[in-house]
């Protein structure tokens, strides 16, 4: 064990900074400070200190630093770095292919399959392959061997504290006292710096406890069935860099319509004893789906017990003109089993559902509003075991048209969700608002949600060939084309505990054409149905 001018003995599992300053922790009045998420530019390396015989995390934070070509650097502990976990935790992931993790935080419901959750320093045969530069350590040590630590230059920022928060000056540079030689460029530190094959177990329980809080704080709002996780496979949880949302967030450049120029039903013909209201006899409400102004837009209902001779003389000559005073249908079940699940019409056809809003005469407890009022049944986010990711399920059976919750995210604008297209590859999370797309809308002024870091549980819903679920349109709002709800019903008897899934290349019931494998955009696909087409829209 070397011992260091602070006194301190470490081992070190990244690089070393013997020549170079102190350890930021080792500065005196730092206690309870930490480092904003937003400044920390990505976790570059990390190391295991012996205080005494315990072992102390520590990470090397490159600083965001947009003007300096070379970032500082500097080194952290856990409680330094409590804000920034999602970072830690996308580093964690880089070490992954290595790591093994079975340590788990019960609150979660994550397997624990290995006791050894605090071994330090196993290094797995298949990376020793990975050799140091020159001038930076990539050995591994364990506490009793000192043998490959060996002295590196790292450059390093000034920091200093404000207001609780460290933060990081790339002084450097400019400073005499340390010479250019000893400033090691990014990609030094970069290519000798990935670490794998080490444990980390403090970091890996602080992420795990921090999604647990994330979770807990969205339980007990109380206002939905439960949300819980499982994960029987490995260590890992979703990332934190998700944010759980209960509507639509608007992104920059997207309009969504004025709610003072929405009107409710009831409002239009206020002086007419058939207006909207609660109860419009035989404890019927908006079902009286001619009068309800909301449902103007809705599929005409054709039967011949609904549609009057004089409707039908009416639709004749006036083709273009209210659909108002006609039957519509009713998007859901109002009685018996299957209330509330939608209906085998709107089930096969994919209508665009029109529900009532909080503007209207009809009341809450109206039965055309169903999706508005969110997720009513519990579900689960689990880890697949065959590569896919995670996947959702739900804990209690679901009959044919149960509502499972919306796909909800940013609302972002075609170009914006180009650029994020190219830029992070990830269009699988990018869901395009396109149901009215025409003659009125074009296709490039629509607007696209993305799931992927904010959203709801939906967003995690894997794709399969035969689905059991499947997305319908929702508006609250019949005059935005631009702006709607997107909600998953189940399109068969699902039950309890089985994967939700639905079918990502599905538009309205067509099956859109399947892409080709070569395609640099597509994935294989796991879903392992009979009828599996091989690859995935992405
Ligand atoms: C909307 S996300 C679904 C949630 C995702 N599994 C996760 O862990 O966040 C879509 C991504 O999940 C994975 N995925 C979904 N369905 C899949 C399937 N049938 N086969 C392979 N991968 C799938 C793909 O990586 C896809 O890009």
């Amino acid at each position: 064990m070397s011992s260091y001018p602070d006194g301190s003995k470490r081992a070190v599992h990244g690089i070393v900074d013997r020549v170079a300053l102190p350890s930021f922790t080792d500065t005196k009045g730092i206690v309870g400070a930490c480092i904003k998420r937003r400044d920390i530019s990505k976790i570059v390396s990390h190391r295991i200190k012996y205080d005494g015989s315990s072992p102390v995390e520590e990470f090397l934070v490159e600083w965001r630093a947009p003007h300096d070509k070379l970032k500082p650097l500097s080194w952290h502990n856990l409680e330094e770095l409590r804000k920034s976990l999602a970072k830690i935790q996308r580093y964690l992931s880089s070490l992954e292919p290595a790591i093994t993790v079975t340590d788990a935080a019960p609150t979660i419901g994550l397997k624990r399959a290995n006791t050894d959750s605090h071994s330090y320093g196993q290094l797995h045969p298949q990376f020793r392959a990975l050799s140091p530069t020159s001038s930076l350590s990539s050995g591994v040590s364990s506490p009793n061997d000192t043998s490959q630590l060996v002295e590196s230059r790292v450059y390093q920022g000034r920091l200093k504290i404000e207001n609780g928060l460290i933060k990081a000056e790339s002084l450097y540079l400019r400073d005499a006292n340390v010479p250019p030689h000893k400033q090691v460029p990014w990609d030094d530190v970069k290519n000798s710096a990935i670490r794998v094959g080490d444990r980390l177990p403090q970091a890996k329980d602080r992420v795990r406890a921090e999604f647990s809080r994330k979770l807990s704080q969205l339980n007990a709002t109380g206002k939905w069935p439960r949300l819980s996780i499982k994960n029987d496979i490995d260590g890992t949880v979703p990332s934190l860099d998700f944010k759980f949302v209960d509507e639509h967030q608007f992104g920059k450049g997207v309009v969504p319509m004025d709610w003072e120029t929405i009107v409710g039903c009831g409002a239009k013909y206020p002086w007419s004893p058939q207006r909207c209201s609660p109860h419009m006899g035989q404890h019927k409400g908006c079902e009286y789906s001619r009068v309800c102004d909301c449902m103007e837009y809705a599929e005409i209902d054709t039967a011949p017990s609904r549609l009057k001779d004089t409707d039908r003389e009416w639709m004749a000559q006036h083709p273009e003109e209210t659909r108002l005073d006609l039957p519509k249908r009713f998007p859901y079940f109002t009685s018996g089993v299957n209330a509330g699940c939608l209906v085998p019409f709107y089930l096969d056809k994919r209508s665009p559902i029109y529900e009532c809003n909080s503007k209207c005469d009809c009341g809450p407890d109206c039965r055309n509003k169903l999706v508005q009022h969110g997720r009513t049944v519990p579900l689960e986010i689990f880890r697949t075991s065959n590569g896919r990711g995670w996947g959702l399920r739900c804990k209690v059976d679901l009959r044919p048209g149960q509502f499972i919750d919306t796909y909800r995210g940013e609302v972002i604008t075609g170009s914006e969700a180009d650029l994020r297209e190219t830029q992070h590859k990830s269009a699988s999370y990018l869901f395009t608002l396109d149901k009215f797309a025409g003659e009125e809308l074009d296709l490039e002024d629509c607007y696209v949600v993305d799931g992927e870091y904010v959203g709801g549980p939906t967003r995690f819903i894997n794709h399969s060939c035969e689905p059991n679920c499947q997305q319908h349109t929702v508006s609250l709002n019949k005059h935005d084309r631009k702006v709607y709800l997107l909600a998953f019903f189940t399109n068969r008897f699902v039950p309890a505990g089985t994967e939700l899934t639905f079918d990502y290349m599905d538009k309205d019931g067509e099956v859109e054409d399947a892409p080709n494998q070569e395609e640099d955009n597509s994935q294989p696909c796991f879903c392992g149905t009979k009828s599996c087409r091989g690859t995935l829209w992405v």
